[in-house]
């Protein structure tokens, strides 16, 4: 999160200076739901003038304590049911059907216990909280049968846990399926993974916009590549950029050839921040807070960032700006000095979107900690005039902007301030967020604006607009009054040297991603592809991406959106620092022994669907080259990896006829397994590699249990039973335990493992390995008896 630790030198009890209070917090006791320097800065309990009862007026003094009650309890869980419209909302059907009803019954120690609810601002009541501890949902057959369903779903990509307020932002956005979108700091991605659902919305359409997910941070961007991989998307770019300095992106039209630079509908800055919204969630946040920690990511980051965000943006587009802190200096200083500087920028009144949330209003005005000069709540001008040398002045206008200053009062009331949303953490039992909705006035509005804005220069009220000038440089990333006033040097970057200025690529060494290219269409590989599976002839055969200079297919191929390969045509990837774009197409399978060397297959195919890609496939198949399976041929394959095809479905089985007649490869089979109750009102389609006597539906573990639990109540899949076995084996142990007497130690193990899986989330998400980030669709090895 970019949060920075605190200082040393002013240790607790240590010699007293004049640097005031701030300055002086100690390490403060680990994991303490207190903090005396927070609530300073929150809400100044002593020298209780008038002025400055609240030190930065965020709330009124009467919610204050109502405000610390919540901050100290630990956070309710909260998910979101994930996917498509249509899959979504039969998710969610099933939970109120299925689950709701039991959970509703369940008491610990004879008290009801709460069920999970519904968050009433969220669209569609697709999202939910569950306020209960891990030690109750332990203790509850009801609730930890829920639970297990909810590590289920979550794991096949179903739902997904993310922090009620951190759903706001993207929701915000409106996104649309003709969007195109940056995330700007996207890891983990839980909000990319909100983008990219509102982009697929309506399965029955082709999303023609763009997803680009950006973190600056190498590991954290591969982890975002699992997380989109979640949701698998031909419109999606993973880059690993620093966002201030995001490079341009060319695209080029198919008809002329011109280039032009390419622009965003949509732009999510969910910039880095102190956190202290997020207390509840991170306990050490208590400990390690410290006011100087917002004013250093003020200019240094998230200033940066949304001037560069708004650079980018289309006129038009509309613009978030989060953070999950509650300082102002954070939040509402970086909108009003980002306003300041883009004079075609708006704030937009959020005020009927999502009209359930709670929110509380922007602040217009707030101190600045300037503890370091000596000073608790400094004037910069003041501040300016007492330095002792001109050294000390360089360094105050270097760590204290003007930025960081509230504008005028008559400033922020025309900037309109209010329309900030503030979500604290009383008013619906959240974290606390900061959100800012900016549109860019599009090219009729800045006509009207450069009318009126020459009249006022006529009047005399405005002098010429910055706007007309605005270039887009990742040189001028601060507002041109704090240029003039800080006169120092911005940091440079690879993308700041005057050969990259002029369109020359620096090489850029720390970059290691292998190439991507696109197939050539009338290849052989992409001949045998469309042969094989009767592609339709819409097939968009040219964006066939692969990983390697030579346009060859290679062990995985991928699949892209015309707008990515427009994109990937125009740029250099290095320079985009591009990590992974589009979806899993085919994998190639060539260690089928039986299937390589039967005898008499017509166009045999090595490639075989994915299961990311299956949804996408489908869509250009000849319906009869579909297979039908029914819940029981379901069953089979969920039990058994790799099931003799004599043996699918029972004896009555549909599926085994068909797969005994048709040659070796890889199909797609349709399920219709809708039995009013599953939520699965929709077909499944799933890919199948059949070998010679037995068949692999190509699923990953994680989704055959999910489905199993779906459809039969319980996982019957092998991983499953083994799981139930290791169950078993813990419970049996913690019975012989306690019957021996050793209970407490038993029992405090047998709780380790029962946390660690209810802890599968977003949080435990980014500490996966690439490995588990790979699907575990394994190729069928030929059955023994081939
Ligand atoms: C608040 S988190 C983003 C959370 C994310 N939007 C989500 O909802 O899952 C901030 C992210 O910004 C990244 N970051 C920090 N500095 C950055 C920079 N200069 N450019 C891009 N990303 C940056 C961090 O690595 C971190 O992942």
């Amino acid at each position: 999160m970019g949060k920075r630790g605190g200082r040393g030198g002013f240790k607790r009890g240590g010699k007293r200076d004049n640097r005031g209070d701030y300055d002086r917090q100690p390490a403060w006791k680990e994991h303490t739901a207190e903090n005396p320097y927070f609530t300073e800065y929150y809400k100044r309990r002593w020298r209780a003038t008038a002025e400055r009862l609240q030190a930065q007026n965020i709330m009124d003094e009467s919610e204050w304590t109502d405000f610390m009650h919540y901050a100290k309890q630990l956070l309710p869980t909260s998910f979101r049911i994930t996917g498509n419209k249509s899959t979504a909302n039969d998710l969610n059907q099933h939970i109120k059907k299925t689950y709701i009803p039991f959970l509703s019954q369940a008491k610990l120690d004879g008290v009801q216990l709460p069920p999970p609810k519904q968050l009433d601002w969220y669209p569609d009541g697709l999202a939910w909280q569950l306020n209960l501890t891990k030690a109750q949902i332990r203790k509850s057959p009801e609730f930890k049968k829920f639970q297990n369903f909810l590590v289920y779903e979550n794991e096949a990509g179903n739902i997904s846990r993310q922090e009620a307020v951190s759903m706001i932002p993207p929701l915000l956005l409106k996104m649309e399926q003709h969007h195109s979108a940056i995330d700007m700091c996207a890891a983990p991605g839980s909000k990319t993974a909100q983008l990219l659902e509102a982009l697929h919305a309506d399965p029955s359409k082709e999303p023609t916009g763009l997803v680009v997910a950006n973190d600056s941070d190498n590991k954290r961007a591969y982890l975002l590549v699992h997380q989109t991989s979640r949701l698998p998307s031909p419109n999606i770019m993973v880059t690993n950029t620093d966002a201030s300095s995001f490079p341009n992106i060319i695209t080029t039209d198919e008809t002329t050839g011109q280039r032009s630079k390419f622009l965003f509908d949509r732009v999510l800055c969910d910039v880095p921040c102190t956190g202290d919204g997020t207390v509840r969630k991170n306990l050490e946040i208590w400990s390690h807070w410290n006011a100087n920690n917002g004013n250093g990511l003020h200019s240094s980051l998230q200033l940066r960032i949304l001037n560069r965000g708004i650079q980018i943006l289309k006129p038009g587009g509309r613009l978030v700006y989060s953070t999950c802190s509650m300082n102002p200096v954070e939040n509402e200083a970086v909108i009003a000095a980002a306003l300041k500087d883009n004079p075609h920028m708006t704030l937009i009144d959020a005020a009927q979107e999502l009209p359930q949330l709670k929110r509380k209003e922007g602040i217009k005005d707030w101190k600045v900690n300037t503890a370091r000069e000596g000073v608790e709540f400094g004037d910069r001008e003041l501040l300016l005039e007492n330095a002792k040398d001109e050294r000390e002045r360089d360094r105050i206008k270097d760590k204290l902007p003007t930025t960081m200053w509230p504008p005028s009062r008559q400033e922020a009331d025309d900037m309109a301030l209010e329309r900030c949303l503030r979500v604290y953490s009383h008013q619906q039992d959240t974290g606390s967020f900061f959100i800012a909705v900016l549109e860019k006035k599009d090219v009729a509005d800045k006509k009207e604006d450069k009318e009126e804005k020459k009249d006022k220069v006529k009047e005399g009220v405005e002098t010429a607009s910055a706007e007309e000038n605005k270039e887009d440089s990742t040189k001028r990333p601060l507002s041109p009054q704090s240029q003039k006033d800080e006169q120092r040097p911005q940091k440079k970057t690879k993308r700041d040297e005057p050969s990259a200025e002029k369109g020359k690529v620096q090489p850029d060494n720390t970059f290691k991603e292998d190439p991507f290219s696109y197939m050539d269409e009338n290849s052989e590989d992409v001949k045998s592809m469309t042969e094989y599976y009767k592609l339709d002839a819409s097939f968009p055969k040219r964006n066939i991406l692969v990983r390697n200079p030579h346009q060859q297919a290679g062990r995985t191929i991928y699949l892209t959106s015309n707008l990515v390969r427009n994109i990937l045509h125009s740029n250099d990837y290095t320079r985009l620092r591009l990590i992974s774009s589009g979806v899993k197409l085919f994998v190639k399978q060539d260690n089928d022994r039986a299937f390589n060397e039967e005898d008499g297959a017509v166009n045999r195919c090595k490639w075989r669907v994915t299961n990311e890609s299956v949804n996408f496939v489908k869509k250009y198949l000849p319906s009869k080259a579909i297979l039908k399976g029914s819940p029981d041929d379901l069953k089979s394959f969920i039990e058994n990896y790799h099931p003799v095809i004599s043996t699918i479905g029972g004896e009555n089985g549909q599926l085994k006829n068909t797969l005994q007649k048709i040659q070796s490869g890889s199909h797609i089979v349709e399920f219709s397994l809708d039995n009013g109750e599953n939520g699965l009102s929709q077909p499944v389609y799933v890919p199948l590699w059949k070998s010679k006597t037995s068949v692999s539906m190509m699923v990953d573990k994680k989704e055959r249990s999910a489905l199993s639990l779906r459809l039969f109540g319980e996982d019957v899949s092998e991983a499953g039973r083994k799981q139930a076995e290791a169950q078993k084996q813990r419970e049996d142990r913690m019975k012989a335990a306690v019957e021996s007497g050793q209970h407490q130690a038993v029992s405090t193990e047998g709780a380790k493992v029962e946390e660690g899986k209810t802890e599968e989330g977003a949080s435990a998400e980014a500490a996966k390995t690439e490995e588990s980030a790979q699907p575990l669709e394994t190729p069928a090895p030929a059955p023994a008896a081939e």
